[in-house]
């Protein structure tokens, strides 16, 4: 064949594999993903203007409804059928601990009743042999009593500051000072008190999810957990990403790029084994990996974590992330010295607790600290008891 023949037969089959990516990109990316995704919260595809309105109505509707359920379930409840949660027994192999103060914005909600209605849910489905020991903490040291903590106080045992430590911890601090100190009272007394193994700390408006004893429990048969200062058991969705820059991310995200390509092209080549050439594979592959990377991000990562919850073994553990603390794992003795650390440290706006402690696991030679994903815990609070809230809170 003469060259030119060569050369223009070469270039047509070029110009159908790049019209061919371009096709399916267009369908995948502006077709058939906005389609499916558009009602998704945590996917770039989601109509904020249609939906997140409505949405967010939605879901306080729901937890003003399940807040009023837990209120009418305890007060119903008959103090002998669960009272047995506030016998505490001593040396548990885990103690979660819920730190709750009272809630003036967003109080019909009884955020910390939905969560410890759960949490009795939880604890009764592990039978005879207890999952773990719970205390409540109630940190309120205003001239108001933490209501839902009060009404709680027949069924699980309530740990308090006396009196005269209250009026201390009203000194002039700031907020977020104080909120740390409560949350140090919390993790010392908890220790004091029952010496466990091992210390969950739950915000009062972190629901635990179904799996929360059985993931807890696997994390702890694990080696790391026993060099780790804790390991962080949520993480906003919103910030789930893989273009939120935590190094590890880019890593899964990659790796999943090329699972996929190599998984499609393989099937290909299998079905039809003469239409691939060496060099057009490597930019097949490089395509398909881009390609999957592309529809896996914009599709949301959140959606795809879920399918860890598969299994305990398939739950991944990471270097920690900076923000929040509504649900945290304190392996060991590791709960004394993170009450020790942030004992040491002054918390302002823009270094809460939660900076605080991931600046520590970062500077602290001998220092680690983790995060497991997917969420164990769901946050249903609505209303911030540290910040100020808008008028209508949203989703994102
Ligand atoms: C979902 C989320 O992003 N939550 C984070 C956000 O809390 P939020 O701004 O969402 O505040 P929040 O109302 O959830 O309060 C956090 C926790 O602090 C407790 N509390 C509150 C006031 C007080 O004087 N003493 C006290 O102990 C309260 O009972 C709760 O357990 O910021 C905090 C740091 O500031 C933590 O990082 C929270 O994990």
């Amino acid at each position: 064949m003469p060259r030119w023949k060569t050369l223009f037969s070469q270039h047509l089959r070029w110009s159908n594999t790049v019209t061919q990516a371009l096709v399916l990109s267009v369908i995948t990316f502006c077709v058939i993903l906005p389609l499916c995704c558009h009602r998704l919260l945590y996917s770039y595809y989601f109509i904020k203007t249609m939906y997140l309105d409505s949405m967010s109505e939605e879901v306080l509707h729901e937890g003003l409804v399940r807040g009023q359920d837990a209120l009418q379930f305890w007060q119903s409840t008959s103090t002998t059928a669960s009272s047995r949660f506030s016998d505490i027994a001593q040396n548990p192999e885990l103690l979660v601990i819920v730190v709750s103060v009272q809630r003036n914005e967003g109080r019909d909600f009884h955020y910390l009743l939905q969560v410890m209605r759960q949490m009795s849910g939880l604890l009764e489905s592990c039978g005879s042999q207890r999952c773990a020991e719970v205390l409540v903490c109630d940190v309120e040291s205003g001239p108001q009593e933490n209501q839902d903590a009060k009404i709680l106080e027949d069924y699980f045992k309530v740990i308090r500051r006396s009196p005269l430590e209250k009026r201390r911890n009203r000194d002039s601090v700031n907020t977020f000072e104080r909120e740390k100190r409560d949350y140090v009272f919390c993790l010392r007394k908890g220790w004091e008190l029952v010496q466990p193994k091992n210390i969950v700390v739950l915000e009062d408006d972190a629901l635990p999810k179904q799996d929360f004893f059985t993931v807890v429990k696997h994390l702890l048969s694990r080696t790391f957990a026993f060099q780790t200062l804790y390991v962080k058991l949520y993480h906003p969705e919103r910030l789930q990403r893989y273009w939120n820059p935590e190094p590890y991310r880019i890593l899964e995200w990659v790796g999943l790029g090329l699972v996929g390509a190599t998984a499609l092209l393989l099937s290909f080549s299998y079905w039809n084994p003469c239409s691939f050439s060496f060099t057009l594979s490597v930019t097949h592959l490089l395509f398909f990996t881009l390609y999957f990377m592309a529809a896996i991000e914009l599709l949301g990562r959140h959606y795809l974590l879920e399918v860890r919850r598969f299994s305990p073994q398939l739950y991944a553990v990471s270097p920690a992330t900076e923000c929040c603390t509504p649900a945290m794992l304190f392996p060991g003795n590791s709960s004394l010295r993170v009450a020790e650390y942030l004992d040491g440290s002054f918390c302002v706006k823009g270094n809460a607790k939660d900076i605080v402690l991931y600046q520590m696991a970062r500077t602290i030679p001998g220092e680690r600290a983790h995060s497991v994903e997917p969420n164990l815990v769901t946050h249903i609070g609505a209303f911030s008891s540290v910040r100020g809230n808008p008028l209508k809170p949203r989703l994102l």
